[in-house]
């Protein structure tokens, strides 16, 4: 089959969007997969579909599948392009879009500037910080640029990790880091995302504060693995850091990919407002096996 699609990224972390407005393609794990597959395939972090409204309260239904197939619950920096690309195919005319998730209802507004806010519902925290014992974790590769003993913040870790857990629709891990530069994500990130611990696996956020309205954030992906951004981490990260007591309630979130804006309220009733940029890169069809 030969479908077409729109590539776009939000902070690089980046997208291929399907319109499934006029029907459904009908497309399986294995062809998200591909489509996802950055050799055999467009190459993205995540698969957005754009769906007709299931019902009269929202405009329309926005449905997510991660790189390994599988679909999620929530894509913040997905949402933002989600609404740029609605607009950019005329598809609504709306500056004020609201979309049904697997996560419930999330509204995207279109600013001025050319950027979009996202009201990203509210953080839901598990009540205690998990340890993890590093001790179980195998010495990294020779030459992984990693150190051993689990070196966390120059500290070697024999001590547990502890993690702060919350969700934003999608489940967030969340660790303190002194430098995200030198953080082990490469071996705690598979580690807690997949660990028994998290049945339905886990998104891992390793976050440094620079100051009460900055941090910066990197975030190894459910499903994926470390992306360039996470606009769910980065609303889950400063929740974590407003309930520690770490953050304000306004925060400049800095990730590899690019800068996010993140507020929130510190009750658990607040909503989570995450603004960033959202970018159409280019357009294209591909020719898809029929069965997969
Ligand atoms: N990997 C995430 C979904 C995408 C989240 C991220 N791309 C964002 O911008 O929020 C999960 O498995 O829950």
């Amino acid at each position: 089959m030969q479908i077409r699609f729109t590539k776009m990224q939000g902070a690089g972390n980046d997208f291929v969007v399907l319109d499934e407005t006029q029907g459904r393609l009908n497309l399986t794990p294995a062809h998200y997969r591909l489509l996802a597959d950055r050799h055999f395939g467009v190459g993205a972090d995540q698969i957005l579909s754009v769906r007709p409204a299931p019902t009269p309260e929202v405009d329309f239904e926005y449905v997510i599948h991660n790189a390994d197939g599988g679909e999620v619950q929530q894509c913040g920096n997905g949402a933002r392009c989600f609404a740029r690309y609605v607009r950019e195919r005329g598809l609504t005319h709306k500056d004020r879009i609201r979309v049904q998730t697997r996560a419930g209802v999330i509204t995207l507004q279109l600013t001025p500037d050319g950027e979009v806010t996202v009201d990203m519902g509210c953080p839901v925290f598990e009540p205690a910080r998990v340890p993890f014992d590093t001790r179980g974790l195998q010495p990294v590769p020779q030459g992984s640029g990693q150190k051993w003993p689990l070196m966390l913040d120059g500290q070697a870790q024999a001590a547990p990790v502890f993690v702060s857990v919350v969700s934003m629709g999608n489940p967030h891990a969340v660790l303190l880091v002194e430098d995200v530069d030198t953080a082990p994500v490469a071996q705690l990130g598979p580690w807690i995302e997949s660990h028994p611990r998290f049945p339905e696996r886990v998104n891992v956020g390793f976050l440094q504060v620079v100051a009460r309205d900055h941090v910066r954030l990197r975030v190894y992906e459910r499903g994926v693995g470390e992306t360039l951004a996470c606009g769910t981490g980065a609303c889950a990260a400063v929740a974590v850091g407003v309930r520690l007591g770490l953050l304000d309630h306004a925060v400049q979130v800095d990730t590899r990919g690019g800068r996010l804006r993140i507020a929130w309220g510190g009750r658990d009733a607040d909503p989570v407002f995450m603004t960033g940029p959202a970018t159409t890169v280019f357009e294209g069809q591909i020719r898809l096996p029929d069965t997969l």
